[in-house]
């Protein structure tokens, strides 16, 4: 599991250690990680150009840090001060001592004559972005906003300490410009603006150096990206003792006479979750049948249908208020999409006593909300987590990266690609996890188990995917997934 923590918590964890530790000794194991990660990205040290984008905070501090310690293993270092009266002093005094040279950024004056700052960095073979971490407000300020344009022109790998200087720790919005690095040496712990979108794709390779907060960042992470491990511990695997119902009977409200592709495609998702058996309800029953025989079929109200231990639906239900209310009335876990978001009304959704799962997509959240879609996508984990908390339901907001919030916490997502863009893969997602719902997976662990393996078989598709290819596509995800974990045969 990939964790992130507030700046507040990390700011707190790190004056909990910071207590205990000599002075300087924290800011020594950041520099030490990050001048690893530099030598690993430049392959030789001796004789390389580094290049050091150095703020006026401890952010521009730990690449002076670095610096030193490049400069000592035969690294040419150049540190560029953003405001040479405000630096971190003894990170300047220990690049100078390491025989590391100081440079003004464009329109300031260091010492001597100004040299152009341009050619330095154009020549650089690594550029070191130490401009601004988590003390950052707001977007760059002008002065900071030239040195990050020169980043974008220059075609050595970047590294950005801590976090891409202007991109938002917490909450991963981009309002202006930002550093785009190849690789983020972060500090601690992830924030949640290096797994979240847009920040995330300015972040590049994370990784995390660990300078002793753990026992310091308590319990209440801000936002955590499931990881391979995690979601194979979480798969549901059949017992010697499995028969359908204790591995869950999936019931797919779903499709029309108008939109029957939506009822298999949202079958075709249930059958790859793992439950024991899929009961389908709704007038497209012969498409669902004649596509995929094994699916238990039957026409009139959900609650009549026989035993279900989760529900799915809303893909293409078109106008069926009735079948959805029905549904929403049952005492298990509902996972309501597409058609449904736009029917189900709020009361009925804060009555419910049994875990409900929303999937919207921007636009839908954005209905549900009273907001903007554009709000919506520049501020998603804001949006994810005001959804949740008015519904009471556990939100999966589709994206990119997509998000869940619920009341067990708020989870990203790693898996994703753009290939999940196209018609129909939503009605396979809401499958997929209706069925983990009814596998017994609690609501936020079904959703982004789900995220997580939709978002494989959307890379392990054959390319152009369709959303049936997709579907096909799970058994793929699941076997990669658990390989690792599954017993030996006997
Ligand atoms: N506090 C600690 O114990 C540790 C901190 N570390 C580093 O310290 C960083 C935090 O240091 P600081 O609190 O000094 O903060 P930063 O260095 O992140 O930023 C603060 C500085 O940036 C300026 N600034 C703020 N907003 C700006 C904007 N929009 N545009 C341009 N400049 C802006 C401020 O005037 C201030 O001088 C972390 O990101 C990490 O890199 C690490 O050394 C690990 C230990
Ligand atoms: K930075």
């Amino acid at each position: 599991m990939r964790t992130a923590y507030s700046v507040e918590t990390v700011r707190a964890a790190e004056r909990e250690l910071m207590e205990r530790l000599a002075p300087g000794v924290l800011m020594q194991r950041a520099a030490a990680g990050l001048a690893a990660a530099c030598s690993g990205l430049l392959g030789r040290t001796y004789g390389s150009r580094v290049v050091l984008l150095v703020g006026s905070g401890d952010n521009g501090g730990d690449a002076l840090h670095a610096g030193a310690r490049l400069a000592r293993r035969g690294a040419g270092v150049t540190a560029v001060l953003l405001s040479p009266e405000r630096v971190h002093e003894g990170g300047l005094a220990a690049l100078r001592a390491a025989g590391g040279r100081v440079q003004a950024a464009p329109g300031t004056v260091v010492e001597g004559a100004p040299v152009p700052v341009e050619p330095v960095v154009a020549r650089a073979d690594l550029v070191v972005d130490g401009i601004v971490g988590i003390g950052g407000k707001g977007g760059l300020r002008p002065s900071a906003v030239e040195l990050a344009e020169l980043v974008e022109r220059v075609r050595a790998p970047v590294v950005s300490v801590d976090l891409p200087s202007g991109v938002d720790a917490d909450t991963g919005e981009v309002p202006g410009v930002a550093v785009r690095a190849d690789a983020t040496v972060t500090f601690g712990a992830y924030k949640p603006g290096l797994l979240l979108d847009p920040a995330r794709e300015y972040a590049g390779a994370l990784r995390l150096v660990d300078i002793g907060l753990g026992p310091f960042l308590g319990d209440a992470p801000a936002a955590e990206a499931l990881q391979h491990a995690d979601v194979n511990e979480l798969l549901p695997r059949p017992g010697a003792e499995s028969d359908k119902y204790r591995r869950g009977v999936v019931g797919v409200v779903a499709g029309s006479a108008r939109y029957p592709g939506a009822a298999v495609l949202t079958v075709s998702g249930a059958l790859r979750g793992g439950a024991g058996a899929v009961r389908y309800v709704g007038p497209a029953a012969d498409a669902v049948i004649a596509r995929h025989p094994e699916t238990l079929v039957s026409a009139g109200p959900p609650s009549k249908a026989g035993r279900v231990q989760a529900w799915s639906v809303g893909s293409g239900l078109g106008e069926d208020r009735d079948r959805l209310e029905d549904v929403l009335a049952a005492p298990v876990p509902v996972l309501i999409d597409a058609d449904g978001l736009r029917l189900a009304d709020e009361q009925a959704l804060r009555a419910r006593t049994a875990p409900t799962v929303l999937t919207p997509h921007a636009g839908e959240a954005a209905a549900l909300l009273g907001w903007e879609r554009s709000e919506v996508e520049a501020r998603r984990l804001a949006a994810v987590r005001e959804l949740a908390r008015r519904t009471g339901a556990t939100v999966l907001l589709k994206g990119s990266t997509t998000l869940v919030a619920g009341p067990g916490g708020v989870r990203v997502n790693p898996t994703g690609s753009g290939w999940l863009a196209t018609a129909g893969t939503g009605d396979v997602l809401s499958g997929l996890i209706g069925s983990l719902l009814a596998g017994g997976l609690e609501a936020l662990e079904a959703a982004s188990v789900g995220a997580y393996v939709h978002g494989m078989a959307g890379r392990l598709a054959p390319r152009p995917a369709g959303a049936s290819d997709v579907a096909d596509a799970l058994t793929a995800a699941w076997r990669d997934l658990l390989r690792d974990g599954e017993p030996a045969a006997r």
